[in-house]
């Protein structure tokens, strides 16, 4: 008896620990044990199974397993015949023969894809389609892990093919409201969503649990229940098992060239395969599907050509590069109109709405800031406290209104005769205060002259046709006057000179320094 080629069969022969696969929710175990009618292999089948869990086992016990089945040996026998085996020239006459040129994986998938293709229990079930995305899956992790991992290629095929086994299991636990959920879904992906909020895991969980109930081998089962999720992370061959699903499901749906666009991008960001696999993959697959499709009895997949599939996926995966710049151009002009927004909100916070002017609270934060700036670089400012006289008798006589009117046009006045780098605000009511950096008591005092003089020149209204004038008391203080703790106290120092000024007798300008 020749012994089974062990390392060929991976290393995951020895008995399935039930631990190792998911665990399914309580009350699914629960309805699974009372299901009677959950898909079962015939009896052929279940013995190459019995084999295949034996360490010792030869091909000899397989093919004597196969030989008592007389359909089962002759479908293996065409397999092994095969154009996939084709590079065999003398022809496969005995299961030996077929069992050594397919190899032990290839063979246990094929036994089992025959005994399961026709299963009673799947009312309402899709079982072409099951069987469409079965095979295509499969070729396509026989091509993918030929790339990725060419050691797995026979076991990565087995797993591909049987897979969606679990959809079998659903099928025969809820039958028609199961296949209404398999019609609803939009994708494999939805369908995966549909069955976790209703059994509290997919059918990959299920069919895993299936196959380990069936005595599959445990590297087999394992496989199965990895055959869903994430693309990143995931070592090569659970890479080779995810792609083989999706490659299939884009090959089966109405729109390829969109599927194929998302795979596409997928693989991009992974860098796991190169650029041109994908189309040979596709090529190789539409040479094979067809003699494999007829093998298992299924209904032909459709026909797919690789480079118009791929030439497609690229044309909308450029439309929707068109589409992402158009949907960022938008958004980057909708960020911009929101800094404007913002912006404008920033400086009308800044500003006293009647004049126009720095409003007092920016002016105080602003004369904070040069306060101590000029201070730690030396240099001297001048606070120029200004205060519109009788202007309550303005208001008194000539009502409100005018007196806003006035209020905005000595603003006017007022920041036309300031320097640049000066800042003029309504420090409230009446009040004005301008901030003069690098000036001493000369340049405040200058600029305090200049001010009355334009406003004896420059009416700040006209009421029934005459002019009306206003004049102003000025107070006066500089850094250098003493010895200065804070903003607060200078802005303190010149409205006493204002109130000087008025004592004084209104109309001028009074400099006040703070007694030592
Ligand atoms: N029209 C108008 N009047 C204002 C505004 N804010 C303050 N006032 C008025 O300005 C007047 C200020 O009066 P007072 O503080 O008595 O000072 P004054 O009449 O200018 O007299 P002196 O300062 O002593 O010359 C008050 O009648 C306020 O109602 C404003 O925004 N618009």
């Amino acid at each position: 008896m020749t012994p089974v080629d062990t390392a060929a069969c991976e290393a995951g022969r020895e008995p399935l620990d039930p631990h190792a696969l998911p665990p399914l929710p309580a009350p699914l175990l629960a309805r699974l044990a009372d299901c009677h009618t959950l898909p079962s292999l015939p009896a052929a089948v279940a013995k190459v199974l019995m084999v295949a869990r034996r360490p010792d086992a030869s091909l000899f016990d397989y093919a004597a397993a196969i030989e008592e089945d007389p359909a089962l040996t002759l479908r293996l026998l065409a397999l092994a015949n095969s154009a996939f085996y084709a590079r065999h020239r003398r022809e496969a006459s005995t299961c030996r023969d077929a069992v050594s040129r397919i190899g032990l994986d290839a063979t246990l998938a094929a036994v089992m894809s025959f005994g399961l293709a026709r299963p009673a229990t799947a009312e309402g079930l899709d079982l072409d389609a099951l069987w469409q995305r079965a095979i295509i899956a499969a070729l396509a992790a026989r091509h993918l892990a030929a790339r990725l991992c060419p050691e797995r290629a026979g076991t990565l095929f087995t797993i591909a093919l049987i897979q969606d086994i679990g959809i079998l299991a659903a099928g025969a636990l809820d039958g028609d409201d199961y296949a209404a959920l398999t019609r609803a879904a939009a994708d494999h992906d939805a369908l995966c969503q549909a069955e976790r909020e209703r059994y509290g895991c997919d059918h990959a969980d299920l069919g895993a649990w299936l196959a380990a109930s069936w005595g599959i081998p445990p590297h087999l089962a394992r496989g199965i229940a990895e055959s869903h999720g994430e693309l990143a992370a995931a070592s090569p061959a659970t890479l080779c098992l995810r792609l083989s699903g999706r490659i299939a499901d884009g090959w089966l749906t109405q729109t390829p060239g969109r599927a194929f666009a998302r795979l596409i991008r997928r693989l991009d960001a992974l860098e796991a395969l190169p650029a041109d696999s994908l189309e040979e993959i596709l090529d190789e697959l539409q040479a094979q599907l067809p003699s494999m499709a007829e093998l298992l009895e299924i209904t032909r997949p459709p026909q797919r050509d690789g480079h118009e599939l791929l030439a497609e996926a690229k044309r909308h995966l450029f439309m929707q590069s068109l589409a992402l710049g158009a949907r960022l151009d938008a958004q980057q002009a909708e960020l911009e109109s929101l800094r404007e927004q913002h912006a404008e909100l920033e400086h009308s916070s800044r500003l006293d709405p009647l004049t126009g002017l720095a409003n007092r609270a920016w002016l105080e934060q602003q004369l904070e800031e040069r306060f101590h700036r000029s201070r730690a670089q030396g240099k001297n400012l001048a606070v120029v406290f200004i205060d519109l006289d009788h202007f309550k008798r303005l208001n008194d006589r000539h009502g409100h209104q005018l007196g806003d009117r006035v209020l905005a046009n000595f603003a006017t006045n007022l920041q036309e005769m300031i320097r640049e780098g000066d800042l003029a605000a309504r420090y409230g009511g009446e009040e004005f205060l301008v901030i003069l950096p690098d000036e001493g008591v000369t340049g405040a005092e200058a600029m305090a002259t200049r001010l009355s003089e334009r406003l004896a020149i420059h009416p700040v209204a006209r009421v029934d046709g005459e002019s009306l004038h206003v004049s102003v008391s000025i107070g006066i203080a500089c850094l250098d006057d003493a010895d200065f703790r804070d903003a607060r106290e200078l802005i303190d120092a010149a409205d006493q000179g204002m109130y000087q000024a008025k004592r004084n007798g209104r109309g001028s300008a009074h400099h006040f320094i703070p007694p030592p």
